[in-house]
């Protein structure tokens, strides 16, 4: 096996890893139990007493995980049975005995900071599942609507956009689509879509109220890697070279859910559209996750909220994309491997099925910045080593990830350049400012 760097740890105080520890994951703690209060008489109305009882429940589990954090607890097992807990504590027993070869301190501030935070999702979903009737209940359900609610201005210019364009997408010669497809993969870009992540702002609103199509050029300095030109080779390539019956397919794993789906959907309508795909496919979260995270349900709620818009354009995407997903051109997948904590190179032993789909891909793209952190194992790595290198053997397929920069880490970087954005913007690595469109596949 290619020997890693360390994992990012709460370890390192004032680490960007111990301040979310520290501080933002208790906070968001705090407000999952604040909106479960808030939620009390609805339960009461729809199970009664029964639903209070699962409440008070619910509250006192989560009370119970705060505390355990707080204290710097060592990890207990999952106990409630689901799809996913043996795999879960066989993890944690594995994590246990490889920290004690070292201190043995196997704790919040002394795990893997990736461990340690998907461990603490997937706490809270185990507090709501072992507390039926409302183990069906999303707690963050209501920040990511608000965040949708909240956008509106931006989702109606981008869904002008995009239908005054497939109106004259034909006579588009192939420079002016290339400058579409840029466009819109700059909207895409965390740096304005993945700005929705609810859980960097403590799940407070953050949502787009402004035409994000006028600020692009603003913006682009702030790009630190374009593989933009990559993308475009490849996808046109397939186009001009697509025997009639035969698909390209892109995948797109998605990452929050509100605005930044909406422009991950335009993307994937203009992919359709332009031809330059002819099929995608969506991964979402099976749980909820990272407080912003696309599910099942927030995928099927956001396309009907589209759809229901009173403005014509933004109604006319919302039905296009259902029809899309009745004909099969956009398909949308769960699997339980990406709320699971292990990296993406464990893909191919943890979830060979998973690994074998993705191989089908012309193209995936993998959205936001804990994707990124999953695909380099959330590692020390040094700023200049190749992004395939710290991919550590996951090559599926051609892939691109696209990202804000909110986690200390960051590969592929020309020698010399992270360190002096360091020296001058000691956090530029974790307020969102920066991003990249970071590509590994044949060129
Ligand atoms: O929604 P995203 O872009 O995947 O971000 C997830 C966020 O959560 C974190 O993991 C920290 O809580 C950061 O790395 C990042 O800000
Ligand atoms: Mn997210």
């Amino acid at each position: 096996m290619a020997v890693v760097p360390a994992s990012l740890s709460g370890q390192d105080v004032g680490s960007f890893a111990y301040l979310t520890i520290k501080d933002r994951i208790p906070q968001i703690l705090t407000k999952v139990i604040d909106t479960l209060h808030r939620h009390k008489s609805e339960f009461f109305e729809k199970h009664g007493e029964e639903g209070v009882e699962a409440e008070k429940k619910a509250i006192s589990l989560l009370s119970k995980l705060r505390n355990e954090l707080q204290t710097d607890k060592p990890f207990i097992p999952l106990v409630e049975k689901f799809v996913d807990t043996d795999i879960w504590n066989q993890y944690l027993e594995y994590q246990q005995s490889l920290l004690n070869e070292s201190d043995g301190k196997s704790r919040w501030f002394y795990s893997p900071w990736l461990l340690v935070e998907c461990y603490m999702y997937r706490r809270i979903h185990e507090a709501i599942i072992q507390s039926p009737p409302i183990d069906y209940f999303d707690v963050f359900k209501e920040s990511k609507e608000q965040n949708f609610y909240g956008s509106q201005e931006s989702i109606i210019a981008l869904c002008t956009h995009l239908q005054q364009l497939i109106r004259t997408i034909e006579d588009l010669d192939e420079n002016q689509l290339k400058d579409e497809f840029f466009k819109l993969l700059q909207v895409n870009i965390s740096l304005w879509g993945n700005k929705c992540d609810l859980s960097l702002s403590g799940g407070e609103s953050s949502s787009q109220n402004t035409n994000v199509l006028n600020s692009l050029e603003d913006l682009k300095p702030f790009i630190l890697l374009n593989d933009m030109e990559h993308l475009w080779s490849l996808l046109s390539n397939c186009k001009k070279t697509r025997e009639k019956a035969s698909a390209t397919r892109v995948y797109i794993v998605l990452d929050n859910s509100g605005f930044e789906l909406v422009t991950d959907l335009i993307l994937a309508d203009f992919l359709l559209s332009s031809e330059l795909a002819t099929e995608v496919h969506f991964y979402g979260k099976t749980i909820p996750w990272f407080v912003s995270d696309t599910t099942i349900h927030d995928f099927n709620w956001l396309i009907e909220q589209v759809k229901h818009s009173n403005h014509k354009w933004m109604s006319k995407c919302g039905a296009d994309w259902e029809e899309y997903i009745k004909m099969g051109k956009w398909v949308y997948h769960n699997h339980i491997f990406w709320t699971l904590p292990h990296e993406y190179c464990a893909m191919p032993q943890v979830a060979p099925d998973l690994y074998a789909e993705l191989q089908k891909a012309h193209l995936i793209l993998f959205k936001g910045d804990l994707n990124y952190r999953k695909l380099t194992g959330d590692r020390k790595w040094e700023f200049s080593v190749p992004f395939h290198q710290a991919l550590n053997g996951f090559h599926p397929a051609p892939l691109c990830t696209i990202r804000t920069l909110k986690a200390e880490i960051q590969v592929g970087l020309q020698p010399g350049q992270g360190e002096q954005l360091l020296a001058s913007e000691p956090s530029w690595w974790t307020t969102g400012k920066y991003g990249i469109f970071q590509y590994d596949g044949p060129l």
